[in-house]
């Protein structure tokens, strides 16, 4: 199983927001992160991939299937993609959540299995306080655990999560990426997860995808994208790479105040503040 993706453009209305997108192969087992500034275009780039938005491409590939000739139901059937954290206001319990997530491709009758696979993970995820209660009355911490839950309970070929961890905790933040980093794994999946917090993204990625005002300025292991200038570039900012005491990258980072990051606030009389 791979995925690859060649030439891929993506508009709204007439902005341009994807432009030339190639992902270069991904074999399964890989857990790539997805890195780049605010608006770069990593969640549009998610929903195309996912298939929710039109694009012009030369090929998307998963295995021998390609996005623009299948059905929308048997892509998303190989595709799990979790968008950002948006407030969930089904009213539906924890535990229906997550067994429904289970049932999204498979008939409509309720297993002993399905009920066991949702049982299993609220307990991994110690949620078992709450599996009853209604997910719009969660904390945004709590309703993004559930959607991981959600994400976990299914059986795709490729993961595409937009910022999954965003509102975790330290503790639940690892423990989430460990889950899903063995998932990808033991089951051979492929798993991009954007995310902002380098250092965790070194810690968890074998690959980093760097995207940057809707182009791919790098894509490569995790180790030589970080070591190759194009953070900096990328961020406008500095960084060294240390290792911590377990022996894992760690990002420090440094503001830049030279020329090129002169922040104007506009004043009343429209003249600007240079800060
Ligand atoms: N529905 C939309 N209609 C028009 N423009 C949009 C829409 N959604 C996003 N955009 C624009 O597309 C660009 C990329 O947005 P996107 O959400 O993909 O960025 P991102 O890299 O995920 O950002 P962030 O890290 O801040 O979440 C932005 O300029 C944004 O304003």
């Amino acid at each position: 199983m791979t995925f690859n993706v060649t030439s891929l453009n993506c508009d709204y209305g007439n902005r341009h927001i994807l432009r030339d997108i190639n992902v270069d192969s991904l074999e399964p087992g890989s857990f790539v992160a997805l890195i780049g500034p605010n608006a770069a275009g990593k969640s549009t780039l998610f929903k195309a991939l996912a298939g929710l938005l039109p694009v012009s491409a030369n090929a998307i590939f998963l295995n021998d299937i390609e996005l623009q000739e299948t059905s929308k139901a048997n892509w998303l059937s190989r595709v799990c993609y979790l968008p950002q954290l948006t407030g969930n206001t089904a009213n539906l319990t924890v535990f229906e959540t997550i067994l429904l997530a289970r049932k999204s491709n498979l008939s409509w009758a309720v297993s002993d299995q399905d009920v066991a696979a949702a049982a299993a993970l609220i307990s991994e995820f110690q949620l078992d306080n709450i599996a009853h209660k209604n997910i719009n009355q969660l904390s945004g911490g709590q309703q993004q655990l559930a959607a991981i839950c959600q994400a976990l309970i299914r059986n795709p070929d490729l993961y595409l999560l937009d910022e999954p961890t965003s509102a975790l905790d330290i503790h639940r933040e690892l423990q989430v990426l460990h889950a899903l980093k063995q998932q990808t794994c033991e089951r051979g999946v492929i798993t991009i997860v954007s995310m902002h917090n380098l250092t965790l993204a070194a810690k968890f990625a074998d690959q980093l995808i760097v995207l940057n005002r809707g182009e791919i300025s790098a894509q490569g292991g995790t180790e030589d994208v970080l070591m190759s200038g194009v953070i900096e570039s990328t961020y406008g900012v500095d960084i060294e790479v240390l290792k911590s005491k377990f022996g894992e990258p760690v990002i420090s980072s440094h503001y830049r105040s030279d020329q090129d990051s002169v922040l104007v606030i506009p004043s009343a009389s429209g003249s600007g503040v240079e800060c």
